[in-house]
């Protein structure tokens, strides 16, 4: 169900009747010199996940600032339900929740008084306003710590608090830098549930993650951003599948490996070839049934006609993170 937004507030935000909620243009930052972002575009559907990845470095937090009107391109243009950020910045900021990378909490205030500020700053009063901050301490599961410090709290805690004030005044996007960066398995599992929540109340969502395996989960599309550079941009699986239908995972035993890897790349139908320790990950391309029949024994009897045994062997989908290294050549947290 779809949460109003409350009636005391003027200006109170409803969902704007715009097909995108984020639409970036060509935009471009630069600092001196230096691109942090170049010729970036893309479009966030309302009620959609939209995820944005990239090594450190490469541009996600600069776009959020863009995004936010916290910051201004050098060129190209920001779309918040079509406002421009830094010219309508307070209707913007009604329909923005913000959740930065660092929580940004008033760490000497109780949780409940942080929650009181931000409702304050955002025109509730009276009982609605008691009514919001209570139900955004339940849903932090913060209720029986209300009255605490928030610099007493656990990394994990401070981040649901961080989270729950974002969403207080009943935002339509909601942003996220990095949302489960350095909490629990716990904790991160109730993040993941508010944020597949907020998609359910049609509330649109961008996030910025290292964690691939979170972007798998939640997001409904990813752009990867390199060096500032948007370099793919598509649904999890459709990524996947451009690294190829399946991998084949090896653990071989009495050949040399660089031989070995040498001999697969030049058959047809093996896309890539990775070596870590004495496993090789094979991706194999998309082919037919009948094709695909035949490749996996042909790997194997090159092991075994050329003296070495096969001590290991899975045939699984490719992961996010192999998609990642192919197109970046590197690790998301290199
Ligand atoms: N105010 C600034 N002045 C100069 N350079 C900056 C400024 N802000 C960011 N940069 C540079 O722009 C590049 C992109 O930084 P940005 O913080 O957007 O990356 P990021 O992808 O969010 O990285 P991380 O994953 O580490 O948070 C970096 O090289 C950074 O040093």
């Amino acid at each position: 169900m779809v949460e109003r937004a409350p009636k005391n507030i003027d200006h109170a935000p409803q969902v704007p009747e715009v097909e995108y909620a984020v639409e970036v243009t060509h935009l471009y930052k630069n600092f001196g010199v230096f691109h942090a972002v170049s010729d970036l575009s893309f479009r966030i559907r309302k009620g959609e996940i939209f995820g944005l990845l990239g090594p450190n470095g490469s541009g996600k937090t600069t776009t959020l600032n863009m995004i936010s009107g916290l910051s201004d391109p050098t060129s190209g243009e920001v779309r918040v339900f079509g406002l421009n950020p830094r010219k309508q910045s307070s209707s913007v900021r009604r329909l923005l929740g913000v959740v930065p990378q660092e929580t940004a909490l008033y760490e000497e205030l109780s949780a409940e008084r942080n929650l009181v500020f931000h409702a304050e700053l955002f025109g509730y009063r009276g009982r609605e306003k008691s009514e919001r901050v209570e139900a955004m301490l339940e849903l932090a599961q913060l209720r029986d710590r209300a009255k605490s410090r928030v610099k007493t709290f656990s990394g994990g805690m401070k981040r649901r608090l961080s989270i729950t004030r974002a969403l207080l005044h009943n935002p339509w996007l909601v942003y996220l830098d990095e949302p489960t960066l350095g909490v629990d398995v716990q904790s991160r599992n109730v993040i993941w549930d508010y944020i597949l929540k907020m998609k359910q109340e049609g509330k649109s969502v961008l996030l910025t993650t290292n964690y691939l395996e979170e972007a798998n989960t939640l997001c409904d599309r990813i752009a990867i951003l390199d060096q500032g550079k948007l370099i793919a941009q598509d649904t999890p699986a459709a990524l996947r599948a451009r690294f190829g239908s399946s991998v084949l995972d090896l653990e071989v035993t009495g050949i040399p490996l660089t031989g070995f890897c040498n001999r697969l790349r030049q058959l047809s139908g093996v896309q890539g070839v990775e070596v870590k320790d004495d496993r090789v990950a094979i991706s194999l391309a998309s082919m037919s049934d009948g094709d695909a029949g035949t490749l996996v024994p042909q790997i194997l009897r090159d092991v075994t006609d050329n003296g070495g045994s096969v001590r290991h062997m899975t045939l699984r989908e490719p992961s996010l993170d192999e998609v990642f290294l192919s197109l970046t050549g590197k690790g998301v947290r290199d």
